[in-house]
């Protein structure tokens, strides 16, 4: 049976890259309205697994189910945009509003409104009118979380947002994913950092593509036996296995 509360659903998951399968069976269930970090060494499968949560990373095998209403706001690293694209910041953030709007379609004016929030919330009102491809790693790192927030997405996903940013600017990432919690909305981010992944709600830990631990914060509701449990934050075992489900792993997250 579903529960209300799980924003995704991860059933025996698998991913590849061509012959390659970088994903194993992961079994999940990513709580809504929470902070969830992704845990993991470097090509653990972290920013594949955010892919195959968004949408789109095609499983080789197994289903995602998604609970969500939005289409969610996948937030990649900004190494992985192209510095030849001619768009200022104000254009990037705006991108945000595109899957309501439509690509290059005028914005109305609630439109310009969050647009405008979005590049105040990560300090960008004067690099507006900036190229992207001008700017430094990180102020472009902050465009993309700006138009992530732009969205207005009940489901973010975010690929390392700290990356390259100053260590103000690192500090308050983690506040604004509570802000966004606060606001509803379900919050997955992959990280190496150990305070980031001491501030989520929820920590699932991968190794070598593979759902090695999860674990759940005290303030988490209690499980429902009865219903198939709130979304807790361990990895889900198919029926025929929830008596070898993976134990919870708190060491895990305490070493990102
Ligand atoms: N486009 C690609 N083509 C082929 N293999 C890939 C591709 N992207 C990732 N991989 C491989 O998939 C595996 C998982 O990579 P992934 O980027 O998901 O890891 P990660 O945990 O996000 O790593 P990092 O912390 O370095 O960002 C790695 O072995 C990586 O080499």
């Amino acid at each position: 049976m579903h529960t209300t509360h799980a924003a995704v659903e991860l059933r025996g998951v698998a991913a590849a890259y061509g012959a390659a399968t970088v994903l194993h069976e992961v079994w999940a269930r990513i709580p809504a309205r929470r902070v969830t970090a992704l845990l993991g060494a470097n090509g653990s499968g972290k920013s594949t697994l955010l892919g195959v949560v968004a949408g789109v990373h095609v499983p080789a095998a197994g289903a995602v189910e998604r609970f969500h209403t939005a289409r969610p706001a996948l937030v990649v690293q900004h190494s992985a945009v192209s510095d030849a694209l001619p768009v200022t910041v104000r254009d990037t953030v705006a991108m945000g509003r595109w899957a309501r709007r439509g690509p290059w379609r005028p914005l109305a004016a609630r439109d310009r409104a969050i647009v405008a929030s979005s590049m105040r919330r990560l300090g960008l009102t004067a690099l507006a009118g900036r190229p992207l491809g001008g700017l430094s790693g990180g102020q472009r790192q902050r465009a993309l979380l700006a138009q992530g927030l732009a969205q207005h997405s009940d489901l973010l996903l975010l690929d390392e947002p700290a990356t390259g940013l100053d260590a103000a600017t690192q500090r308050e990432i983690p506040g604004i994913l509570e802000e966004l919690r606060a606001q509803g909305a379900t919050v997955v981010h992959a990280t190496h950092d150990p305070e980031a992944a001491r501030r989520a709600d929820y920590r699932l830990h991968l190794h070598g593509g593979r759902l090695v631990g999860g674990d759940g914060p005290d303030r988490a509701p209690a499980p429902d036996p009865e219903a198939g449990a709130d979304a807790g934050p361990e990895p889900s075992a198919p029926p025929d296995r929830r008596t070898t489900a993976h134990p919870p792993a708190r060491s895990a997250a305490a070493h990102p």
